[in-house]
Order: C-alpha cells, then sequence, then structure tokens
C-alpha cells in the first residue's frame, strides 16, 4: 500500500493531538532568517518527524523596524529577549558572539529549555559553562551548527564515534578562507576582493577579522578537539595562524610547486616528551600537494577528515558556511531536541573525562617549504643544506629557479641578477627544529631574503 503524502496544509500524522512544541530564536540575520523559512515551510514534516507540532513563539531581534525577509512574521519581533527565552521548550540562539548570547542561553537553561546553538565563538571560549548549566537543569544542549555548517559532524564525533578511539581530525573548516584562497588561485583575485565577495555570499562572520585571522577555524578546531578526545579544549589552546600574509606570489608558486594553499585545521593525539599522551590542536594555511582530496575543496565548501583507531579515514564533506546550509544543521538539533520534549530522554553530556595535556604547538611534527632569494654564486646551497643537517632537518626537494624561467613571478628590482630563488622542501620534523633552522638560514650571509614559510600537509 502506498502511504498517502504529507502535503504542507494537511495535519501531520501523529502530531495534532500533542501540545506544541514552543520554539524561541534569538537574531534574525543571515541564519536566522533562513531558520524560520525551515520552521515555516517544513512545518507539517518537522511536526511528524517530532511527533508534535513546533510553533515559532518568537524571534529576539536588535531592531524590530529592521527590514527584513518576507518570510518572517513581524508580530513575531520583539526585542525583548530576556522575556522571550522564558516560554519556550527550546531556545535557538543565532545572535554569534559572547553576550549577550551567553547570558540568554543560560537563561533560557534556567527556564528549563532546552538550547541549540551555531555560536562557535561562545563554545569555544566557554563552552564549559554552558554544559554545566544545562547538565545541572538536565536540557539538552546542541551545536551541530557551529562546526562546518551545514555538514554533520557535530554529531558524528560526539555520537556516532564515541565507541572508536580518535587520534586525527583535519580538515578545511572555514569557508570564507577557503573560498578566497579558491579565487586568488583561480582568478588571480587580491585577497581583500575576494573577502568582499564572501562576505556579500553571507560566507564571512559580521567582523571578517575572525574568518582570515583563523578565530573561527581556531574555535571549531577546539569544538572538534574537544569532542574527539574528551577533553576541555579552548580556543587559547589553539595555535593559530590565518591567511593575511598570504600573497598572489604564494598562491602562485603554490601551484609551480604542484600545490595548493588551503587554511587546515588540524587536531592531533600525539605522544608528548614526557611519554604522556596529550593533543595538539593548531590552525594555519599550508600547501597541500593538488593530488590529496583536500585540494579539490572548491570555493566556500567545508571537508574534514577523521581517523578513528576502528573506523580508519572517514571524510566528510559539504557546505560550511551560508544561510541556508547552516540552518539545516540547526533544524536538526531542534528536531532532536524537540523529539526528548515529546517522547522522553536527552541528547549527550560534556565528555572530558580523558582531560588529556594540550602540548605546545613545538612538539607538533610538520614539514616546511621555504622560499628563499639568495646569492647566485658557487657554495650557497651547500651552507643551506649544512644548516638544515645541524637541525636535523632531512631534505626532500630543493629546486633552484633558472633565472630565465618564462612563468617566473615578476623578479623585483634590487633581486636582479645574481639572485637565485630556492625553493626547500623538508621531510617531516620537529616544529621546534623547522623553526629554528628557518632562523639559521636568515642568518646566513649570503642569503637576501626568506620570502616565504609555509607547512606542508596531506602528503
Ligand atoms: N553565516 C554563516 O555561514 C554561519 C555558519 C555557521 C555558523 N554561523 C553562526 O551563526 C551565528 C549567526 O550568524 P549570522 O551569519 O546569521 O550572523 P548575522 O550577523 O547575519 O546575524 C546575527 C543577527 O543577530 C542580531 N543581533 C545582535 N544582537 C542581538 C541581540 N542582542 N538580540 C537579538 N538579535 C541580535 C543582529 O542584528 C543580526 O541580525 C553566529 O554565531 C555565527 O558564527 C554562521
Ligand atoms: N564564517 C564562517 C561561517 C561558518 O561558520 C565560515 O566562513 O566558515
Ligand atoms: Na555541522
Amino acid at each position: 500500500m502506498t502511504a498517502e503524502p504529507v502535503s504542507p496544509t494537511s495535519p501531520a500524522p501523529g502530531a495534532t493531538d500533542r501540545p506544541a512544541v514552543r520554539v524561541a530564536l534569538l537574531g534574525c540575520g543571515v541564519v536566522g532568517s533562513e531558520v524560520v523559512r525551515l520552521l515555516t515551510t517544513q512545518a507539517s514534516d518537522l511536526a511528524a518527524r517530532v511527533g508534535a507540532p513546533l510553533e515559532l513563539v518568537g524571534v529576539a531581534v536588535r531592531d524590530v523596524d529592521a527590514p527584513r525577509d518576507p518570510v518572517v512574521d513581524r508580530a513575531l519581533l520583539t526585542a525583548d529577549a530576556e522575556a522571550l527565552v522564558a516560554k519556550a521548550d527550546v531556545v535557538v540562539e543565532v545572535v554569534g558572539g559572547i553576550e549577550p548570547a551567553r547570558g540568554l542561553l543560560l537563561r533560557a537553561i534556567e527556564h528549563g529549555a532546552a538550547v541549540v546553538t551555531a555560536n562557535k565563538a561562545l563554545l569555544a571560549e566557554d563552552g564549559p559553562t554552558l554544559y554545566q548549566a544545562a547538565d545541572a537543569a538536565a536540557v539538552d544542549l546542541y551545536f551541530e551548527a557551529a562546526v562546518a555548517g551545514a555538514i554533520p559532524l557535530v554529531r558524528p564525533v560526539r555520537e556516532s564515534l564515541t565507541g572508536d578511539r580518535v587520534h586525527r581530525v583535519l580538515g578545511i573548516v572555514n569557508g570564507t578562507t577557503n573560498y578566497v584562497l579558491d579565487r586568488m588561485a583561480t582568478d588571480g583575485l587580491e585577497l581583500a576582493d575576494a573577502v568582499a565577495e564572501a562576505q556579500a555570499l553571507g560566507y564571512a562572520e559580521a567582523d571578517p577579522t575572525a574568518d582570515v585571522e583563523g578565530f573561527d577555524a581556531a574555535a571549531k578546531a577546539a569544538i572538534l578537539a574537544s569532542l574527539a578526545f574528551h577533553t576541555r579544549v579552548s580556543i587559547d589552546d589553539v595555535d593559530r595562524q590565518g591567511i593575511m600574509q598570504i600573497t598572489a606570489d604564494d598562491v602562485a608558486w603554490a601551484a609551480r610547486t604542484g600545490h595548493v594553499i588551503k587554511l587546515l585545521a588540524i587536531a592531533d593525539r600525539r605522544t608528548g616528551e614526557d611519554g604522556a599522551e596529550g593533543v595538539q590542536v593548531r590552525v594555519h594555511p599550508a600547501l597541500v600537494p593538488l593530488s590529496h582530496p583536500l585540494a579539490g575543496v572548491r570555493g566556500a565548501f567545508n571537508a574534514v577528515f577523521v581517523e578513528a583507531d576502528a573506523a580508519g579515514e572517514l571524510m566528510f564533506y559539504g557546505r560550511g558556511a551560508g544561510g541556508a546550509p547552516t540552518a539545516s544543521a540547526v533544524l536538526g538539533d531542534v528536531v532532536s531536541a524537540a523529539r526528548h520534549r515529546v517522547h522522553g530522554g536527552r541528547g549527550p553530556a560534556e565528555s572530558w573525562y580523558a582531560a588529556l595535556p594540550v602540548l605546545p604547538a613545538e612538539s607538533a611534527r610538520t614539514r616546511y617549504q621555504v622560499r628563499l632569494d639568495v646569492d647566485d654564486r658557487p657554495g650557497v646551497l651547500a651552507h643551506v643544506s649544512a644548516v638544515l643537517a645541524e637541525h636535523g632537518v632531512s631534505i626532500e626537494a630543493v629546486r633552484q629557479t633558472p633565472a630565465d624561467a618564462p612563468a617566473e613571478p615578476a623578479v623585483e628590482a634590487d633581486d636582479a641578477p645574481g639572485v637565485a630563488r630556492l625553493v626547500i622542501t623538508t621531510h617531516e620534523a620537529p616544529e621546534a627544529a623547522l623553526a629554528a633552522t628557518v632562523a639559521a638560514i636568515r642568518d646566513l650571509d649570503a642569503v637576501r631574503e626568506v620570502v616565504s614559510v609555509l607547512r606542508v600537509e596531506g602528503a
């Protein structure tokens, strides 16, 4: 027998006899408007999935008179977020920032509401406060949208992989910077122009500094590391470097050496110098070989690899930013929280029993690609090689640019004849040894300039 399809206007099976689950929305910007759209257009299906209707009881905004997407019923708008959270079963926070978001979420929890947030900045700065409050009030705290937008990643790491032992999370978790680097690589755009495009498309945070300086990716890395390693990791524990120093020259050189530059978030379980296990979390631009799947991640897309002992390698890919994709993740959480309201049960509490120490950045092992301008005379390469050898850093490849290469990036006036460019790629070595090597190379008389130092990942 074929089931009758549920039309948007017909009552949802099994949902009509139960009281509605009251949903309050805090913030009605890029993500908030799309949350309203999904709640409205999918109302019947959502009710069927929850087992009770979802009723949007109010939308807290800063300015009730501001122009808005017509999907938002103006009668629901209020500037009194405090009062709104007190009359909801599920509170959705898509305001962003630390305050007033934290205060409003804590107030909602105090009133016994489940909370759903997309706010990675808050979770990475003060997640434990929210978890503790949610635990004390026995309510749900969900945040799938906070990491990698639409991509189901928080739930897989928090729930699906909780029977396994994760040892690495690596990927592209910021859509804005991926969009920017992609536009620089494919169309030769300047960084600032590409950032403006990303803002216009709704990918960038209100203040794009969070994206381009790597704070957004660092927050997501901290959240993922906390979940993956059952350890509290805050944004302050993340070794962070953004993309502001990446130039068109870097992007062109990456292509010449068979790479593309990506902003990566990397969280590793590793053994420290004392033999004890710890976690190391970093965000930085890196050269990724063109053959690696991350190199093919274009535009504002995100992709994350999770490596676990039993599961092996898993890859998560999709839209990491934008109003509708992010709203998809928010609504998934709303349905989970609402189901618990209707049928009982609770989502997972904070899990930080492992409490692994956060290891310093120098404990990481990585590879470097160093570009330097040197005097073009005999013996210089030997000097440079000797410095690497002294620091125990092994060379994988050295490339010297022929002066007459047609695709050569423009040579600056003071880099006239007599200057050669060396591109040295190392094998994996401790971060501390690599940093010391670069400092020593910089001090060599024959070295005019260390033009760029980029890590190489994914080879
Ligand atoms: N845009 C994305 O692609 C994306 C993706 C994932 C997660 N997020 C997260 O979602 C959240 C919202 O992002 P967004 O892109 O929608 O931002 P946005 O700036 O478009 O929207 C935020 C809205 O909140 C309003 N607001 C500010 N203070 C308020 C207050 N006190 N009360 C009520 N409203 C208030 C602002 O006026 C604005 O309209 C952030 O935490 C962000 O990090 C965004
Ligand atoms: N600004 C963020 C939004 C998603 O969190 C990004 O570009 O990825
Ligand atoms: Na997600």
